[in-house]
């Protein structure tokens, strides 16, 4: 990939595409499959670079891993992690990294867990916080709160974790944890956060009782549940299909479908905050697969208008917000995004990305401890943007420069390959110009 890619003003888009497999799925999949006994097919893999480093992951903490066509892995689980021979490098990807040290908590094994620059940045406490509590050990090799981590695991007790932000990673890595745990282990979350691994446990054999408290959830797993290989159908990324849709919303004349996208509520917030600004968005073909629902999303160009997005919708949507800013700035009026502080630490601290791109870009914007509110309006571009190895940040701006009135150029874009490999394909697939 080139060390920039521009996006030009595009006619109109047009056209059926396949959304990506969805990443959350994706490393649930390998990882859990990884801790199985017996042989795990998948289909709808998302082969991104994320996900291909979980692969990595588990074939060194002992599974069988092979590529048997396209987007089909099959993998032989031993049922339980042995301690690799080298250290476990989780890329980009906060999702593998939180969700493996959860895995490997509950074996007798050492591991030490790396990443790239940005995760290296990325505050891992929040997880290795309960597993120590757990009974886990882990040394830090280089920051306090930052891989490189030293983890040495073995015989855990659960424990009754009560979380203060809503985070699947966090819940995911602490119920891992709890399967290999003594006793029982409970999960608070004060808001409801996507529940693939809930789901997926279930797919693999186990209990798992799950019960609505206050505006979240409690989940409880009884320890010394071993997980039974199964068939994993991934149905497509919501937080993938958001970039050509909102390419259809923003380009004048377009008409975009992306098929087979999964429609999980807790996990499709973009796409009720983009009804409520107009936008002509419509469902079809809603169907079950792979254990969700899924449906066809077709987008036509609309004039957008700014709303108050809701805080308690933050975490169904919380991947989204970036191209959610990026489709805000070609509406009437002020489009608010508060309560959204987990934005800060992602892949980058994407408040404060998204307002200095779309400042560069001319947009008005206004930004918040924890939040961000975008005046919509034409949007001049004519920007270069960096993105700081963050995949949302470089889509978001492309998808932006599609619709401005001068070229948008961002800067190390070859972390699109993270979550979407093929997004300059099919973007350019569409009708858009994307070099
Ligand atoms: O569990 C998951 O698959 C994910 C959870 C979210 O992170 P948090 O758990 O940190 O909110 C999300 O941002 C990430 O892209 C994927
Ligand atoms: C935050 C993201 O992923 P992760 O936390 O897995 O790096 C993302 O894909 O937007």
């Amino acid at each position: 990939m080139p060390s920039q890619l521009t996006a030009h003003r595009s006619s109109a888009l047009a056209g059926k595409v396949r959304a990506p497999g969805d990443k959350s799925m994706s490393h649930r999949s390998m990882i859990f499959g990884g801790m199985a006994v017996g042989v795990t097919t998948v289909e709808g893999l998302l082969e991104g670079d994320d996900v291909l480093a979980s692969a990595r992951a588990v074939e060194a903490f002992g599974a069988k891993v092979e590529r048997t066509g396209e987007g089909e892995w099959r993998i032989e689980g031993a049922g339980g992690f042995k301690t690799p021979l080298s250290v476990i490098d989780c890329g980009n990807a906060g999702t593998g990294v939180r969700l493996l040290m959860g895995a490997a908590a509950g074996y007798p094994l050492t591991a030490t867990f790396d990443g790239d620059a940005s995760l290296r940045k990325r505050p891992m406490k929040r997880v290795t916080g309960p597993l120590a509590d757990m009974g886990a050990r882990f040394g830090w090799l280089a920051a306090e709160d930052r891989v490189p981590v030293a983890l040495t695991g073995g015989t855990l007790t659960g424990i009754d974790y009560v979380q203060t932000v809503a985070s699947a990673q966090i819940k995911s890595a602490i119920l891992l944890a709890g399967l290999n745990a003594e006793g029982v282990t409970t999960v608070t979350e004060p808001e409801k956060s996507r529940d693939h691994t809930e789901r997926m446990l279930r797919a693999f054999g186990a209990e798992v009782v799950v019960e609505e408290q206050g505006e979240g959830w409690k989940i409880t797993l009884k320890g010394g549940q071993p997980l039974k290989a199964t068939h994993v159908a991934v149905p497509g990324d919501p937080s993938s299909a958001a970039f050509p849709l909102a390419a259809g919303l923003i380009v004048p004349g377009s008409e975009v479908t992306v098929e087979g996208v999964m429609l999980n509520s807790l996990r499709t917030g973009l796409f009720d905050t983009w009804i409520e600004m107009g936008a002509d968005l419509t469902i079809d073909n809603r169907r079950e697969a792979g254990g969700e629902d899924v449906g066809d999303i077709t987008a036509r160009y609309s004039q957008l208008k700014g709303v108050v997005v809701p805080e308690e919708r933050a975490a169904s949507m919380i991947d989204e917000y970036p191209i959610l800013a990026a489709t805000a700035a070609f509406a009437d009026g002020v489009t608010v995004m508060r309560g959204v502080g987990e934005m800060r630490v992602k892949e980058s601290d994407r408040i404060s990305l998204m307002v200095e791109g779309l400042r560069a870009c001319g947009v008005q914007v206004e930004e918040e401890p924890e939040g961000f509110l975008v005046t919509g309006g034409p949007v001049q571009g004519g920007a270069t943007v960096a993105t700081a190895h963050d995949h949302r940040i470089a889509m978001s701006h492309l998808i932006l420069g599609l619709a401005a009135e001068q070229p948008v150029s961002v800067l190390d874009p070859e972390m699109i390959a993270t979550s979407f490999p093929g997004f300059v394909d099919m973007i350019n697939g569409l009708g858009g110009e994307i070099d």
